[in-house]
């Protein structure tokens, strides 16, 4: 009743903009994702497309020289890394690197919007099932040392834009996003946190809202 008296007074208003009444924008989720990362994804996920396996493997290695020289890597004994896909920087260097140095290397786990850093012990690499969007990862059963317990010095992150200053867009599960918060929320144990990108993700401006995280830095081949 109250309904459809508003429907026929409305008829009667002024057209004004101010006087319609206002919708919130649609809160950002991930099934409501921003439009604009939707899009972002599928350039970047072109480009990597298009690039051969040797000019993966030319830039896997620029930054693995990169990272292995970073002064946040070299004073890092506990890191938080990931188990790179064919589509991501290959990390299966800095992991052994990490290791042969008497470091810990702690990669995700993830599920249902719940992402954990369990330690890689030795031959863990070689047999990890993986996950359905083909990403290695430990089993539920597999009893692992959690990053948290002990805390962490360095995260190197995986993600598929980002900008030279910090900006990251991922792949929309929010996983980093509420990690890198998490371990933020006590800033005196904070690690510092570094992505590892192909040239073709990194870009003058990526859409960034205020529950993404930005990175301490975005190691790359660059030019050189
Ligand atoms: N190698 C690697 N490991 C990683 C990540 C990564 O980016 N790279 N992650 C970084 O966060 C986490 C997994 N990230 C995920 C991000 C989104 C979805 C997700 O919601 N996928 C949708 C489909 C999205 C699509 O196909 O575009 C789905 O399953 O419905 C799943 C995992 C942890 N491990
Ligand atoms: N700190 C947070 N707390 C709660 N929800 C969050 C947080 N950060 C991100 N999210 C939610 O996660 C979802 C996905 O976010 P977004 O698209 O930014 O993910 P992403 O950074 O691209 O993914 P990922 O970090 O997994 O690579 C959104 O619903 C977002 O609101």
């Amino acid at each position: 009743m109250t309904i459809k008296l508003y429907r026929v007074l409305s008829q009667f208003r002024s057209t004004n903009v101010n006087d319609i009444p206002h919708k919130p924008a649609a809160k950002m989720s991930a099934r409501n994702p921003d439009p604009a990362k939707v899009e972002l994804r599928k350039q970047i996920a072109d480009a990597i497309y298009k690039m051969t396996t040797e000019e993966k493997e030319r830039q896997s290695k620029i930054v693995f020289n990169k990272i292995i020289n970073h002064p946040y890597y070299k004073t890092a004994n506990r890191v938080a890394i990931f188990m790179s896909t064919d589509q991501e920087i290959n990390t299966a260097p800095i992991i052994s690197h990490i290791k042969s140095r008497g470091g810990s290397a702690f990669v995700p786990q993830y599920a249902g919007g719940i992402m954990r850093m369990l330690k890689l012990e030795v031959g863990d690499e070689d047999a990890m099932p993986l996950t359905r969007h083909g990403i290695a990862q430990h089993s539920k059963d597999q009893k692992r040392e959690d990053a948290l317990d002990a805390g962490l010095d360095l995260v190197i992150a995986p993600g598929v834009a980002f900008t030279p200053d910090g900006g990251r867009v991922g792949h929309g599960g929010g996983y980093y996003d509420r990690y890198i918060a998490n371990l933020r929320s006590n800033p005196k144990t904070a690690p510092k946190v570094v992505a590892v990108a192909f040239n073709c993700q990194v870009l003058d401006k990526v859409p960034m809202n205020d529950l993404d995280q930005k990175l301490d830095g975005v190691v790359y081949a660059g030019c050189d």
